[in-house]
């Protein structure tokens, strides 16, 4: 067993990403912790049509809901566009290859006060022409950031923990518990992998999950494009959180039910 120095959350919570309100209709029962806006057609972290966002302001308004903003170009012309009671925006730093470049574009994103910036880094960030994910989050600390997501650039099937070894991904978890900052995994993670992690001692503070919770496609390489499957999103959340019910819970805030 590989132990992080400081004690890892013994229940992580769980981020389903949803391409469009009749997707989040589906998850939002089901007690998962974030709905988040993607459209997984467009690469890792692309935005859906903003009136998408509007639309689940209005609809899932006691839900954490998340929007990913894409990289650096688009989360700039974006920012500003995320609704006010959105939670968080998660943003890629492809390209950016120096800590100055990545802390400029994250003091340059106009979010409205209460939407909270997900800095992502990218496992695999040589494809991505980017920071390593230790020197991201070393940005995150000295910034006084509190999220930080690693996820894969290529949505290839290749998971998150082909590109960094369980080890990497302990001390990754123990630098960032030690300076309080949350960290959620994601890249092309199935829900066994999950569980092994767990099964070592490594438990990041949220699981990202999207192409594990749909149905197959014709192209397996691409399970993420499918239709989102409500069963495989409960059983994600069944495993994670055997006793939980169906709320969403407000990380600030008591349970709530929709
Ligand atoms: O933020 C999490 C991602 O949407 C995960 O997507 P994925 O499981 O298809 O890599």
């Amino acid at each position: 067993m590989i132990a992080p120095n400081t004690a890892p959350a013994s229940i992580a919570q769980l981020l389903v990403s949803v391409r469009d309100i009749s997707e989040a209709s589906l998850v939002v029962s089901t007690g998962i912790d974030v709905i988040d806006f993607k459209e997984p057609h467009d690469g890792p972290l692309a935005p859906v049509d903003p009136a998408i966002w509007m639309s689940a302001s209005v609809l899932f308004p006691h839900a954490s809901l998340s929007a990913a903003l894409g990289e650096t170009r688009s989360a700039l012309a974006l920012a500003a566009r995320v609704p006010p009671n959105f939670r968080f925006a998660k943003v890629g730093p492809s390209g950016l290859q120096s800590a100055t470049q990545l802390e400029r574009v994250w003091r340059s994103l106009a979010l409205p006060p209460n939407v909270e910036l997900v800095p992502v880094a990218y496992a695999d960030h040589k494809a991505a022409d980017c920071l390593d994910a230790s020197r991201v989050l070393a940005s995150a600390i000295t910034t006084n950031r509190r999220r930080l997501l690693i996820d894969t650039f290529c949505k290839n099937g290749q998971s998150l923990s082909e590109h960094l070894p369980t080890a990497q991904l302990a001390s990754l978890l123990s630098d960032a518990r030690q300076a309080g900052v949350w960290v959620a995994f994601a890249g092309s993670i199935k829900l066994p992998e999950a569980l092994r992690l767990h099964d070592c001692g490594v438990i990041p503070d949220c699981w990202g999950v999207r192409g594990d919770v749909c149905f197959a496609t014709a192209d397996s390489s691409q399970p993420r494009t499918g239709q989102l499957d409500v069963d495989r999103v409960n059983r994600w959340r069944k495993a994670l959180k055997p006793s939980v019910g169906c709320p969403i819970i407000p990380e600030s805030g008591s349970p709530e039910r929709h």
